[in-house]
């Protein structure tokens, strides 16, 4: 494999594939070239073959030519593609990453009957701006594949590496994540409509706000509380909203969310 110029073959060019690819090339990673987009339906992809993406819904000749296969189809999809590409194997040992949720790198294998070099990587789609929060962790693949597939999503982001038993749980915290806190957003949006604003105004508003307090924690290695505190003057009209929310369930609802979410993750590939 050439380390600087990979040849990535991403097979399920949905959503969170397409968000990869774009990150991939703005980030000067790779070259839409280097890049093989596969999905059942290429004429959906036909935006991206003119962007000078290689694309085909043939993805065990995706694998065959590729040094990194990443997985990116719907862990009830995942089975079926396995089985295409099986073959490939028998040949090759392309480095293999499972974005898939809930899918252990040993289902993975099992199910491929192969001893392949498996990680998986959980990002979240602001993956496409170079602003994703990457999970990574593998069980048994070799500490170079994790070296790689972390230096890989840094370059779109933040990567941090767990233990295998918690991906299910960066699944709801960092992937589901990012629609809470666009729901957290919209919601402060329509708050901000309701006292006077329009809408386009206010929700730019809430979004650099909300960038803001991101960043304020990012930035300054701060604890919410902190930061919060600040905001708070004594018998202010902060304190007063702010415990309203939590009169109104804000933190509770956002954390059962969180659980919720995480326990449908690890039953996505076993029950469907
Ligand atoms: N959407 C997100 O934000 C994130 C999704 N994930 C995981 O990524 C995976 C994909 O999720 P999405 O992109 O949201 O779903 P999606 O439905 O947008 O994308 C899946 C794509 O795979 C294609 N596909 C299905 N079977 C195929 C096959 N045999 N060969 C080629 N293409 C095939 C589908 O046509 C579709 O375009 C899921 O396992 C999900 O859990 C992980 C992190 C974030
Ligand atoms: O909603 C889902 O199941 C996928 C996994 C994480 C984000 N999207």
């Amino acid at each position: 494999m050439n380390p600087t110029n990979p040849r990535i073959a991403i097979l399920g060019s949905g959503n969170i594939g397409l968000s990869l690819a774009k990150g991939l090339v703005k980030a000067g990673m790779a070259e839409p070239a280097r890049i093989t987009l596969t999905r059942r339906n290429t004429a959906a992809l036909a935006p991206l073959a003119a962007a000078g993406y290689a694309t085909t819904s043939n993805n065990l000749g995706a694998v065959q030519g590729a040094d990194i296969v990443v997985l990116a189809v719907l862990p009830q999809q995942l089975n079926k593609l396995l089985d295409e590409i099986a073959p490939a194997f028998q040949h090759a040992q392309p480095l293999l990453i499972s974005v898939v949720s809930g899918v252990s790198c040993a289902d993975i294998r099992r199910h491929l009957q192969q001893p392949a070099r498996v990680v998986r990587a959980m990002p979240n789609t602001a993956i496409a701006i170079g602003q994703s929060m990457t999970c990574v962790a593998t069980d048994e693949a070799p500490e170079e594949d994790l070296d790689l597939v972390e230096r890989l999503f840094d370059t779109v982001g933040v990567s941090i590496r767990i233990n295998e038993e918690l991906m299910t749980s960066a699944t709801a915290l960092c992937a589901c994540g990012i629609a809470f806190f666009l729901r957290a957003i919209r919601a402060a949006s329509q708050g901000g409509t309701e006292i006077g604003f329009h809408a386009h105004d206010a929700l730019k508003m809430a979004a650099q706000t909300a960038k803001g307090a991101a960043d304020l924690l990012l930035q300054l290695a701060s604890h919410p509380e902190q930061e919060i505190d600040k905001v708070t003057s004594p018998k202010g009209c902060t304190i007063a909203g702010l415990n309203e929310m939590e009169h109104q369930g804000f933190s509770s609802a956002m954390i059962k969310g969180i659980k919720v979410s995480a326990d449908k993750a690890g039953k996505l590939y076993h029950e469907g």
